[in-house]
Formats: structure tokens, sequence, C-alpha cells
């Protein structure tokens, strides 16, 4: 890998163009702990390690674009969430965020439950050895075949969201003559403050039943008619990278609201309620999120504080994190393939990958850091915009970000909290392989997802 440095780019102290980016660090050379995985650190050559392994090492061996997640710290974060919510509530996994047979194994090993939303996922979860009855199964428009996977396997709950719903999953459930335990996803009515696209409380959207027009206690009716379906409780998710609590305390009220209503109409108490997932991370040093403890603790009193008022049970409760346990424990790393100085402006550098392994960034306007992670550099920052190698001018990876003034083609770029939704929505646009992700722990490092072949691509292409 080179190390030559090019000519430097513009400076922050220069100009500082329109767009959205911090000041640039007092040193460009620490790695956050509190965005970065838990055994991520620079070595005596300046280099990152990530569970004892040095990046260039890892590079060498596993190429890039790549994934790296730090097992040591999923594992810490799945005991945290676990420990905060203790004996009497349920934690979720959100597969949605990335789901893989080890990960599954992990969660199984360390007492988490996982929540599916497709088929695959299940099938997934099944295969890896995650007991049914610990698994939920979610998604606005689940097939009849995923329904009836569902209930074959014996899955401990299914969220039901729409009343087509309610029809097709006791039809499922009569005929092969099982009870299945059901929940409904209401949506309570909260503008969660995060991106519009990944706000999921407000009536006007796909996802649940409204609270507010009486949607959700119409399907609270028609599912106690029904036989074959054991309704268990109320689930709500007001959203994703939410770091306010006060949307998670709305809906908590909310839903145990709608639990004493139903207690008056018809004489039952239902035994649980899932708040979902969406606890934000730190992407840059400006998010601030909070600890499972405290989030655990809010939600804990409020829930019991709300059933001590209505004169109910307190229900069993459950939460649904994803990006709060994986996003933190991975980072994507790249080689630099080009950089451009505009005069002025700023810096591009290319690297290689982009969209198709992180389409965060153009998809919400995503914030990301990123450090160059191959050595240590002390040249001076150059803002820069970390750009991929697609066809496609907002094929952005990082959109304002301080580099060193010297960063050369061959130096490695990571990205840290890549570890939600950036496999999880890879694709294959232009025919990008999708990158591996290896798992590190103890010094050592093995694949759990495999970096997609040309093969695999042409197999598809049957024409
Ligand atoms: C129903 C449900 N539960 C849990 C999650 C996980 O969310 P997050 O990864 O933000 O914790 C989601 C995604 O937003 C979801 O739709
Ligand atoms: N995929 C989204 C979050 C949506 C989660 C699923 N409801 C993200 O990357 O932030």
């Amino acid at each position: 890998m080179s190390r030559s440095a090019h000519p430097a780019g513009p400076r922050h102290a220069d100009v500082l163009p329109e767009g959205h980016y911090q000041a640039p660090p007092s040193d460009l050379n620490r790695l956050d702990p509190r965005i970065w995985a838990r055994t991520v650190t620079r070595n005596d050559d300046g280099a990152a390690e990530v569970g004892g392994l040095d990046v260039r090492a890892l590079a060498e061996e596993f190429g890039t674009p790549a994934y790296f997640l730090d097992e040591a710290d999923f594992r810490a974060r799945c005991r945290a969430w676990r420990a905060a919510f203790g004996q009497d509530a349920d934690v979720f996994y959100a597969g949605k965020a990335f789901l893989s047979r080890a990960v599954v194994r992990w969660l199984t090993e360390e007492g988490l439950n996982l929540d599916v939303c497709s088929g695959t996922e299940l099938a997934v979860a099944l295969d890896a050895g995650m007991p049914a009855d610990r698994i939920a199964l979610h998604g606005n428009n689940k097939s009849t075949a995923e329904i009836e996977r569902a209930v074959d396997a014996g899955v401990g709950r299914i969220v039901l969201d729409s009343f087509q719903e309610i029809v097709k999953v006791a039809a499922v459930a009569q005929e092969r003559g099982v009870r299945q335990r059901v929940q409904i996803r209401v949506t309570v009515g909260v503008e969660a403050h995060t991106h519009e696209f990944i706000a999921t409380a407000h009536e006007d959207q796909k996802f649940g039943l409204a609270l507010a027009d009486g949607m959700a206690a119409e399907a609270v009716r028609r599912v106690l008619r029904l036989e074959s379906l054991e309704l268990v409780g109320i689930h709500s998710h007001i959203g994703s990278q939410i770091f306010d609590m006060a949307g998670f305390e709305v809906a908590a009220r909310r839903v145990v609201s709608l639990l004493a209503d139903v207690r008056d109409e018809h004489g039952v108490e239902l035994p649980e309620i899932d708040l979902g997932g969406g606890l934000g991370i730190a992407y840059t040093p400006d998010d601030d999120p909070r600890e499972p403890q405290d989030i655990a603790k809010a939600l804990g009193d409020i829930v019991t504080r709300e059933c001590e008022s209505a004169g109910l049970r307190v229900p069993r409760l459950s939460v649904e994190p994803g990006r709060a346990i994986v996003g933190p424990t991975a980072f994507t790393l790249y080689e630099v393939g080009t950089v451009k100085p505009l005069e002025g402006l700023r810096t591009y550098v290319s690297v290689d990958g982009g969209m198709s392994d992180n389409i965060r960034t153009a998809l919400y306007d995503a914030e990301y850091s990123v450090a160059l992670v191959s050595r240590k550099s002390d040249a001076a920052p150059m803002l820069s915009r970390v750009v991929g190698k697609h066809c496609e001018s907002g094929d952005i990876v990082v959109k304002d970000a301080f580099l060193p003034s010297d960063l050369a083609p061959g130096d490695l770029l990571a990205v840290p909290a890549t570890g939600a939704y950036c496999r999880a929505m890879a694709s294959n646009y232009n025919h990008a392989l999708r990158p591996p992700v290896v798992a590190v722990a103890d010094g050592a490092a093995r694949v759990i997802v495999r970096r997609e072949t040309e093969d695999d691509l042409l197999r598809l292409d049957v024409g």
C-alpha cells in the first residue's frame, strides 16, 4: 500500500463550504470509544486493531470492503440489555438490523429472544437453533406461506398488523388445530423525532392499527372472538434511531390506556406489552445514546405507574432493540482508491465500496464518522467526502468528514457503527458483490457471512 502524500486538499481553515459537518476533531487519530466497537484501539504501529487483530492483516486476509464485527461487544450489549430488563421482561433482538446463524447462536446463548419479519429470517433463526417459542413474527403483509411456516414451527407470537391478517392467521391456526399466541400492533399517534422514513407511530403510514380512530379496539374485538387465536398483548413500535424517551413514554401510556379499555369492555387483562425497538446509537460525537438500564428504568416506571393508576396488573414488558445491539459492534473497512481535492470545496475520497454496502447515507441522509486506520497521521485535517465507486453521484458513504491531508490511495479507512442496516440492506447495484461479515474475538477472525462471488451473481442470471 502506498504511503505517499498527495497535495493537500482544501483545509478547514481555508473555507467551509455549505454543508452539515462538525468542526475538525482535535485529534484525527483518536477512535472515540462512544462510536467504535469496544475492542477497537490503535496499536504501537499506529494502525487500528479489533479483537486484538490489526486491520492491515484483516484487509490482507479478507479483502475490502468488509464488515468486521466485534463478537465480545455484541455479547456484552446483549447481556447489558438482558440485565437491564431483568427476568420479568423479554428482550427480542430485531433480526432485520443484521441476522446470520452465528448471531442467532449468540442471542440464544445470551438469553435473548428474536424478532423476525420474513419467512427467510425465520428460516435462519430456526436453522441456527433459536427455540421457536422465543421468536416473534412481524410484517405488514405476511404471506400465507410465511404464516403457515410460523404456526407450524410454533413461534411464540405473531404480531398482527391488519384486519385481513387476523382472518388469515386464525384460519391457518384453526386448520392445524392450534391456538396461536398473537399481539396486535397499534399506532399510538406519536411523531417520533427521527427521519420520516423510519418513524412508524404516526397514523398516516402502512404499519399497524391506529388507536385514535378505534381500529385497534376493533381488532381486539375481532381477535377475542376467534377460538384459534390467543391474544396475549399489544405491540407498539414508534420508529428508529430515537434518542428522546418522551415518545416511548407517550406510547407506553397510550398502550396501557388501551389495556384498560379492553379490561372494561371485555373483562380481560392482557398479559403483555411490547414497546418495540428504535433506540439510537452514536454515529458521530454529537449523538448521545441512552444506556439500556436507563431505558429499562424509564419504560418500567411509566408502565408500572400507568397500570397502577388504571388498576391493572403490570403486564410483562418486552422490547425489540436491533440497532442498539448490533450497530456499534461493527465497522466497514475500505481501501482508498482515488483522492480528488476540489479547491475551495472539499476533497472527494473514493473507496472500493459505497451505496451497495451502506445505503443509509443516500436513503436517510445518515451521518457517519470515518478514520484512517492503516496508520497514524499528523497531517492537517482536510474536509472530505467519502464516496463509493457506483455510477451515482449520490453514492456517498460519509458526507462530511475530516481526514488527514496526506491521505493517499492504498490507505485503509474504516467507517464505524455499521453493524445495523448496512449488510442487511446491501445491494448488488452495478453487480457489486456484497461484502463479507467477519466476526473477530480474542485474536481470532472468522467469516460468518462470506463475500459474494461473481459466480453467485452469474448463476442468478439464467437467461
Ligand atoms: C417492529 C420493529 N421492532 C423493532 C425494530 C428495530 O428497530 P431498531 O433497530 O431501531 O431498534 C423495528 C425497526 O425499526 C421494527 O419495525
Ligand atoms: N433501516 C432503517 C431503520 C428501519 C428499521 C426497521 N423498521 C435504518 O437503517 O435506519
